[in-house]
């Protein structure tokens, strides 16, 4: 429809009036559900598990070397080696030398994938005793540290809950102004300085303004430059020693986001931050891009550390709790055909 001609108000005295059609109003665009976004991120990597079971499977029997064949497929989808044999042992038992059909094998995966990702599937615990309860969110540039602080900002004042973001990240003028948008956006205050600030400092002044203004919750956001590991080595060492001066529990929990489209690269992400930071939960960001999404198999298995949420989307609302059922599931690509 053309749009309506723009017209003067009507005097409410002019003796007439007009009854005109009203303009449509621009239809909302429409986003697929979470659940659907996550498969969706996640069908490259189920696609080609589902299209290798099925050439492996298919008119075989199972034997040492259609395990073994099976075996090289789940390490090639980044599974890691101590869940690629839990998952070709369990497919083993009973079903040697008879014929499975992929949907079996699919099965088995989503229930194997399930079981090394039930434990870390858990919430954040966040302790408003000593609050404020400080997170420090770490991370290599562009892993989404600060999209999903602010994310996760939107999700904690909605609850009711008062939280001061810091914005960290003293390098990059970009990273402040986009953390100053989310403070915004969420109606937390944003403590920032100059670019080229001392990261610590500014660290130490946040909590001290998180007490004055009666935060529950204080988010500092972090560099990420793995390109100068010693420098972001002391960085991240000073900002935590500096916080516990101020309170000897703080940073009561160090997030760790890992962007989901990297693969094995996001392993010796963790590895890293978790010496230099003491990193005590993760965050995988970009699920709903072209993910390889086995590589937090390997890390659940690996590291056991708590996977808080996920994200799946640069929206607001696009970070979700980790739920381990669903993610399996779109791995194996088990609820796609349901
Ligand atoms: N599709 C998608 N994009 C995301 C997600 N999380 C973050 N992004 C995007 O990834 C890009 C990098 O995110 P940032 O939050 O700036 O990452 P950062 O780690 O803070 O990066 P620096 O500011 O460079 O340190 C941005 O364009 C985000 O919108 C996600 O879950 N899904």
């Amino acid at each position: 429809m053309a749009p309506l001609p723009a017209r003067p108000a009507i005097d409410p005295d002019a003796g007439f009036r007009l009854r005109q059609p009203t303009a449509p109003t621009p239809a909302e665009p429409v986003r697929a559900p979470w659940l659907l976004r996550l498969r969706e991120g996640l069908s490259r990597s189920s696609n080609q598990l589902s299209g290798s079971i099925g050439s492996i499977f298919t008119a075989r029997k199972l034997d040492e070397e259609t395990l073994q064949d099976f075996e090289d497929v789940l390490i090639r989808a980044d599974l890691g080696l101590e869940t690629a044999l839990r998952i070709t042992d369990r497919l083993s038992e009973g079903r040697f030398g008879r014929s499975v059909s992929g949907a079996e094998v699919r099965g088995i995966l989503a229930q194997e994938v399930e079981k090394t990702l039930a434990p870390v599937a858990v919430p954040l615990e966040l302790d408003l005793e000593k609050k404020p309860h400080v997170i420090l969110v770490v991370g290599v540039n562009g892993t989404g540290k600060t999209t999903t602080i602010g994310k996760l900002a939107a999700k904690l004042t909605r609850a009711g809950l008062k939280v001061t973001l810091c914005a960290g990240d003293t390098f990059r003028a970009a990273a402040v102004e986009q953390l100053k948008i989310w403070g915004e956006r969420t109606g937390s205050e944003v403590v920032a300085k100059a670019i080229g600030a001392d990261a610590a400092g500014l660290a130490y002044e946040a909590y001290d303004r998180a007490i004055e203004n009666d935060s529950d919750v204080l988010i500092i956001d972090t560099a990420g430059r793995l390109q100068n590991k010693t420098e972001l080595m002391a960085e991240l060492e000073k900002i935590v020693r500096v916080l516990q001066k101020r309170e000897p529990d703080a940073p009561h929990t160090v997030l760790q986001t890992l962007d989901a489209t990297t693969g094995q690269n996001a392993l010796q992400q963790v590895e890293i931050f978790r010496n230099v930071a003491g990193v005590n939960g993760l965050v995988m960001t970009k699920l709903d891009g072209t993910a390889r999404g086995g590589i937090l198999v390997a890390i659940a298995a690996k590291h056991r550390l708590p996977v808080y949420f996920v994200g799946v989307g640069e929206g607001i609302d696009d970070l979700e709790p980790f739920r381990a059922k669903d993610f399996a599931e779109a791995i194996a690509g088990t609820t796609a055909e349901a």
